[in-house]
């Protein structure tokens, strides 16, 4: 049975840059269903890595509400905030904040360490193996190129198994069959294992890959766009440019 692992209401925030308050996001509503991967496209400014951030929790909402499989985190303490992220959000940001004294291997365990649970060491090598880091796992961040370090944020994203996987740009760093290799990696993930998985791309090529796509402007969501199995690449950037 689907389940719906974020619904946002009614978002809105503002930031104060200098003595002025510029509204980023102006009252969204969106949802996202397990098993679905839902993209977002939109030009630069827009407001997409802002949305990602509030959803997790990262930054809160001036106003409008978002729930993590029906919690509304806006009633949650720092510390249950926290767990509850640990717990049911895997995070895939363009930082990819790997700590530099652990190696790739502990760095892939540390957020289920963190909640207190066990890292298996075979489901490890098993997932750094599908993205193509297995024999990375005993070397450390600073001795690996970028592409290397986004993988491993990935594979510390998706180990947990989370209801909610939000990634920002996901395939930035890497060339485009490994960005392909990816995108196939997460869509089998959202099939397979019922993961949710919301990424923000400016690619189409990449977007293609999910079920739908949500185009931003100025803030708000002006469009959906259905990914049928018919629709190529082009079709897709055809869309998003007429929305
Ligand atoms: N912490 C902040 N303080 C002030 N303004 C901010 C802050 N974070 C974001 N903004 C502003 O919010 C707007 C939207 O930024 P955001 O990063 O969400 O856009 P984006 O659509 O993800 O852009 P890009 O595609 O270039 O990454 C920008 O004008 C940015 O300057």
């Amino acid at each position: 049975m689907s389940t719906t692992p974020l619904a946002v209401q009614q978002l809105a925030k503002s930031f104060q840059q200098g003595n002025k308050q510029i509204q980023v996001l102006k009252g969204l509503s969106m949802h996202a269903n397990s098993g679905e991967m839902v993209a977002i496209m939109g030009p630069s400014g827009s407001g997409k890595s802002t949305l990602l951030h509030v959803i997790a929790g990262l930054t809160p909402a001036s106003a409008g509400k978002v729930e993590i499989d029906g919690d509304d985190i806006a009633g949650l303490s720092d510390r249950r905030l926290t767990a509850m992220r640990r717990r049911n959000i895997g995070l895939i940001f363009q930082a990819f904040n790997l700590i530099p004294t652990l190696n790739v291997h502990d760095n892939i365990a540390l957020p289920m360490l963190a909640d207190g649970r066990q890292a298996r060491h075979d489901d490890i090598v098993q997932l750094a193996e599908r993205l193509g880091i297995g024999d990375k796992l005993g070397v450390y961040p600073n001795q690996l190129s970028g592409g290397e370090q986004q993988r491993v944020a990935i594979a510390r994203a998706l180990l947990p198994h989370p209801a909610l996987i939000l990634a920002d740009e996901p395939t930035g760093n890497l060339d485009s069959d490994n960005g392909q290799a990816l995108c196939q990696l997460l869509r089998n993930c959202c099939r397979n294992d019922q993961h949710c998985i919301v990424l923000v791309t400016h690619e189409p090529a990449v977007a293609i890959w999910s079920d739908r796509v949500l185009v931003m402007r100025d803030g708000n969501f002006t469009r959906e766009i259905s990914v049928t199995n018919e629709m190529t690449a082009m079709d897709l950037a055809r869309a998003y440019q007429e929305a």
